[in-house]
C-alpha cells in the first residue's frame, strides 16, 4: 500500500503503483501481487447521532469511524497510556478476547487504570464479553467517549456500529478507524491499554504495530499443533515487525470434569508452554477450559469479576504482569 498525501498527489503516483507491482511480481517466488495507493482526503463532516450515514448506512455516533489513515511518521505513543499491550493469536477462536477481557478486568481489580480496545474489527466480541449494550457517543463529533463495564474503559468498533450488520471495510478503512479508536477515544489517564486483536496477521495487526508504540505483544494459543503453528506465524510477525514478545499464555489447557474430578486434556497439553521454551519467551500462565468461563463471557460478567477459583487464576495473570512491569 503506497499512502499518498492527497487525491491529486495519488493520482500523479499512479506509474509509481504500477511500476512497483511490475517489479514486485517479476520477483522469485512472489504468487500474486497487488499494490494500492490511498490518500487521505478531506475530513467527513460530523453527522447527526442516532445512526445514520456511516460508510455502509450502519448505525453510529455523531462520529464517523473508518476512513482513511492520516499519514504519520514512524510508531506514536497514545498521550496518557503509559503502556499497550496487543493481545493476540495466529489462530481464531483459541479465547483471545476471553483472555484480552478477564485480564483487563483482574488487572483493574489489582488497582490498575485499564482500557480495553477491541480491535477486532470485522467479529467484535467485547461489548458481548463486558456486557456493554448502549452505543458509544461523540457528543462533539471529535472525540468518542469510551463506556465504563467492570472497573474497565472499553471501547469496540461493535459500539460504534449496528451490531447485526457486517463491516465491509478494505484495509485502508481498517487502518483508519484503529487508528481513529486508538487517538480520538478519550481515553483519560491508563496504566495499560489492552488491544484485542482479530486473529492472524492481517492489516491490523500490520497498522497497529507500524503506527502505535507498543509495549509488546502476548500471544494467546491453545496446546493444538494447529493453534501452535499458526502462533507461531504470529511470533514471526511480531519479530519482523520489531514489537517485543513479552510471553505466551496457554488457554484451553486442560479440563477437569465436575462430576468426576478427572482431567481431560481436550486440545493436548503443554504444547504453548514447550513452543515458549523453544522461543525463548516467557510463559505466562494456562487458563483452563471452565464451563462457568464460557458461561460467564456469554452473560457479559467475566469470571474475573468474581471470587470462584477460575478468577483467582486471571489474579495470579494479572499480578504476574503486574510485578513484571508489563501492566
Ligand atoms: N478457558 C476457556 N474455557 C471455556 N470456554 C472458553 C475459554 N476460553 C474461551 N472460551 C470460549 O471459546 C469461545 C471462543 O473464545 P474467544 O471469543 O475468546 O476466542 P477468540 O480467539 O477471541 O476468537 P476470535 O478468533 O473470534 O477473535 C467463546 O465462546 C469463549 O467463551
Amino acid at each position: 500500500m503506497i499512502e499518498a498525501p492527497s487525491p491529486e498527489a495519488a493520482r500523479r503516483l499512479e506509474p509509481v503503483r504500477a511500476e512497483a507491482e511490475a517489479r514486485i511480481r517479476a520477483l522469485e517466488g512472489v504468487q500474486s501481487v497487488s499494490v494500492v495507493l490511498t490518500a487521505h482526503g478531506p475530513a467527513a463532516p460530523a453527522r447527526p447521532p442516532q445512526g445514520q450515514g456511516t460508510p455502509q448506512g450502519q448505525g453510529a455516533p455523531a462520529l464517523t469511524v473508518g476512513r482513511h489513515p492520516t499519514p504519520q511518521a514512524g510508531p506514536q505513543a497514545v498521550p496518557g497510556i503509559d503502556r499497550i499491550l496487543a493481545i493476540a493469536s495466529g489462530k481464531g477462536g483459541v479465547g483471545k478476547s476471553t483472555v484480552a477481557a478477564n485480564l483487563a478486568v483482574a488487572l483493574a481489580r489489582e488497582g490498575r487504570r485499564v482500557g480495553l480496545l477491541d480491535a477486532d474489527i470485522h467479529g467484535p466480541s467485547q461489548p458481548r464479553m463486558m456486557g456493554v449494550a448502549r452505543r458509544a457517543s461523540s457528543p462533539d463529533g471529535q472525540t468518542i467517549e469510551p463506556v465504563q463495564a467492570h472497573g474497565v474503559t472499553m471501547m469496540s468498533i461493535g459500539l460504534m456500529v449496528d451490531p447485526g450488520k457486517a463491516v465491509v471495510w478494505r484495509g485502508p478503512m481498517l487502518m483508519g478507524a484503529l487508528q481513529q479508536l486508538l487517538t480520538q477515544v478519550a481515553w483519560g489517564r491508563l496504566d495499560v491499554l489492552l488491544v484485542d486483536l482479530p486473529p492472524g496477521t492481517g492489516d491490523v495487526q500490520l497498522s497497529l504495530c507500524q503506527r502505535t508504540r507498543l509495549t509488546g505483544a502476548i500471544i494467546v494459543s491453545t496446546p493444538q499443533d494447529v493453534a501452535l503453528i499458526d502462533a507461531r506465524k504470529a511470533l514471526d510477525m511480531f519479530r519482523l515487525l520489531g514489537t517485543p514478545v513479552l510471553g505466551i499464555i496457554e488457554n484451553m489447557s486442560g479440563f477437569v470434569c465436575p462430576h468426576c474430578g478427572q482431567e481431560s486434556h481436550i486440545f493436548g497439553q503443554g504444547g504453548a508452554e514447550a513452543e515458549a521454551l523453544r522461543e525463548g519467551l516467557p510463559f505466562l500462565g494456562r487458563i483452563p477450559i471452565d464451563l462457568a468461563t464460557r458461561l460467564a463471557g456469554d452473560e457479559g460478567l467475566p469470571v474475573a469479576a468474581g471470587d470462584s477459583p477460575a478468577a483467582a487464576i486471571w489474579r495470579a495473570l494479572a499480578q504476574r504482569l503486574v510485578a513484571g512491569g508489563m501492566a
